[in-house]
């Protein structure tokens, strides 16, 4: 039986949702350069597969962390899939803006949440795990625990590691950069030579860059 990963890793390569551009380098948020890029905001265009982010993601939730009181999205890439997350799972919803609004409110977390929730956070992706922390450190700041958080996927760097670790936040994901590299190179959506540049850049993601 296939795991989920590459269950996930199959689907997002089937919708193209995986970009290899070694020769015109991605932008991160954390301001890395990177030839892949992961882009799971597609898979809210495809029913089926939105439903199926949706199951895995209210499952793992469901077998991992007990008792929630409450879901937070990362804004704004898993604001809907948490918001969907949610509505299954008939908890409260809430989001966490990566600043705060500057007019209106000037909420950095949009919804209400009380203190002693117990809160599962859900992300798109993590590459450094600066963004996902952010949103947590907001919300243990409102009196919250923060039990968990479950992402679509994750590049496995050994910076988030270690941040998520010291953070004291179990992170569970539906796939990673392992086994999404594993199916591509498995159905013929990467070569062996595309192997070769992605090795390079993941000896040293921080400084890479297209030479
Ligand atoms: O682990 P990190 O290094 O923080 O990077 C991952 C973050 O980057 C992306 O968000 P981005 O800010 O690009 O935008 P979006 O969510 O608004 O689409 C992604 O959705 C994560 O939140
Ligand atoms: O780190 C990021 O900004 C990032 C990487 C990636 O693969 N996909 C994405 O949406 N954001």
């Amino acid at each position: 039986m296939k795991t989920l990963e590459k269950l996930f890793a199959e689907k997002l390569l089937k919708i193209k949702a995986i970009k290899l551009q070694p020769a015109n380098p991605f932008t991160w948020a954390s301001g890395w350069k990177s030839p892949f890029y992961c882009d799971n905001r597609k898979t809210l265009s495809y029913p089926s597969l939105r439903n199926f982010v949706k199951i895995e993601i209210a499952r793992v939730i469901l077998e991992r962390f007990g008792q929630v009181d409450a879901i937070a999205g990362v804004a704004t890439g898993a604001i809907p899939q948490g918001a969907l997350v949610a509505d299954l799972l008939n908890l409260p919803f809430v989001y966490v803006r990566s600043t705060p609004k500057e007019h209106g409110l000037e909420n950095l977390i949009e919804g209400e949440l009380r203190p002693g929730m117990r809160v599962v956070v859900i992300e798109d992706l993590v590459s450094t795990g600066g963004s996902s922390l952010k949103a947590v450190e907001a919300i243990r700041r409102d009196g919250c625990d923060v039990i968990g958080m479950v992402a679509a996927f994750t590049y496995g760097f050994a910076v988030a590691d270690k941040a998520f670790k010291e953070a004291k936040v179990p992170l569970v994901t539906l796939t990673n950069y392992e086994s999404v590299l594993e199916v591509s190179l498995k159905t013929g959506y990467i070569q062996e030579s595309d192997v070769e540049i992605l090795d390079e850049w993941r000896k040293s993601p921080a400084d890479w860059d297209a030479k």
